[in-house]
């Protein structure tokens, strides 16, 4: 065990080099709706999840394994489009879909399990954070927190705004930057996460292992237009959706403040001495989804 529990992913070592493990559970009624989502849509979903905590340890994913629990009324059709759904996003983060195991059971309950291949380079863990380094992101905040909203709200399928369907699908959907957590680990991240809870929690999780505080500029943070027109109809703080919500699956890193960062990282704060979480100054309690609450 080079990483163990505590990570996005652990670290194993094998003989021929190092293998990068991670799992989590999917529950229809927690995770998703099959009313909401189609089976295609979970199956990425399910993929998107366990591959990201593969690319936030600073590897390239390699290939997962799938365990289904599903009602023994499960259409054919829907198992295909579940299957095709894993295959699709195992394929936009360079991996496939390598065995499982499936069994009959009252809802549908998805087990995955991602491996990953560091490719020589070092894991980034939560715990390398030090004063002094930036803290930046990339990929979606708040998107799928504005259309799981939507959905809640019954507005999922109302007229007007191109924002509306396309929030709607960002949470039937993430779209994780795979290829920017090896780019950060490249590039000298000292830190890195997943942002499956929300950016205060999960940074959170990295002031924690880190041993550091961390200070975020609520004005660095991307609030596109789409979050804005959400939330006024739902009369929603869209920054709340960015700091809060989950099931993005963005990638927050620290990094020495010397390195230059290519277009697509968003800097939103700096590590300093202390603990916990702060936005605009002021320390902030765990916002966010954790597995205990939901
Ligand atoms: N039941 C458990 N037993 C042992 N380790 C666990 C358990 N649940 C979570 N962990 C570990 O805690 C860490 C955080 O898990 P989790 O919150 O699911 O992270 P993530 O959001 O990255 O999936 C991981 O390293 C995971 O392996
Ligand atoms: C039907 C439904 N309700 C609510 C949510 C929102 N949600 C449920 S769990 C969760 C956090 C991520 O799940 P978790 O089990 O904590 O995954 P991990 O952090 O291990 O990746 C979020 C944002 C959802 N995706 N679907
Ligand atoms: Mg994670
Ligand atoms: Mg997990
Ligand atoms: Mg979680």
């Amino acid at each position: 065990m080079l990483v163990g529990p505590g990570d996005d992913a652990a670290v194993l070592r094998a003989p021929d080099g190092r293998v990068v493990v991670t799992t989590d559970l999917l529950i229809e009624g927690r995770h998703f709706r099959r009313d909401w989502s189609s089976g295609y849509d979970i199956g990425r979903k399910a993929a998107a999840q366990n591959l990201a905590d593969v690319a936030a340890m600073g590897a390239v994913p390699t290939g997962i394994v799938v365990g289904l629990g599903a009602p023994a009324d499960t259409g054919l059709d829907w198992l295909d489009a579940l299957t095709d759904g894993f295959r699709d996003e195992c394929a936009e983060a360079g991996a496939s879909v390598v065995g499982g195991d499936m069994s009959r059971s009252d809802i549908v309950v998805l087990g995955v399990t991602a491996f990953g291949d560091l490719g020589g380079r070092a894991p980034v863990t939560r715990s390398g954070a030090r004063p002094g380094d930036v803290v930046a992101v990339t990929g979606r905040l708040g998107h799928a927190a504005a259309g799981l909203a939507l959905l809640e709200a019954g507005r999922a399928d109302d007229p007007g705004g191109p924002w509306r369907p396309a929030l709607v699908d960002a949470h039937r959907r993430p779209r994780p930057p795979y290829r920017r957590g090896p780019e950060a680990a490249g590039l000298g991240a000292t830190a890195m996460i997943d942002v499956s809870d929300g950016l205060v929690q999960d940074l959170g999780h990295i002031a924690e292992a880190s041993r550091v505080a961390i200070a975020i500029d609520p004005a660095a943070l991307p609030v596109p237009g789409s979050l804005a027109e959400a939330a006024a109809e739902l009369g929603a703080d869209p920054l709340e959706w960015v700091l809060t919500g989950g099931d993005d699956h963005a990638l927050a890193a620290t990094f020495p403040r010397e390195v230059r960062l290519p277009s697509g990282w968003t800097i939103i704060g700096e590590v300093a001495e202390g603990e916990g979480v702060q936005v605009a100054g002021r320390r902030v309690s765990q916002g966010g989804w954790d597995h205990f609450r939901l």
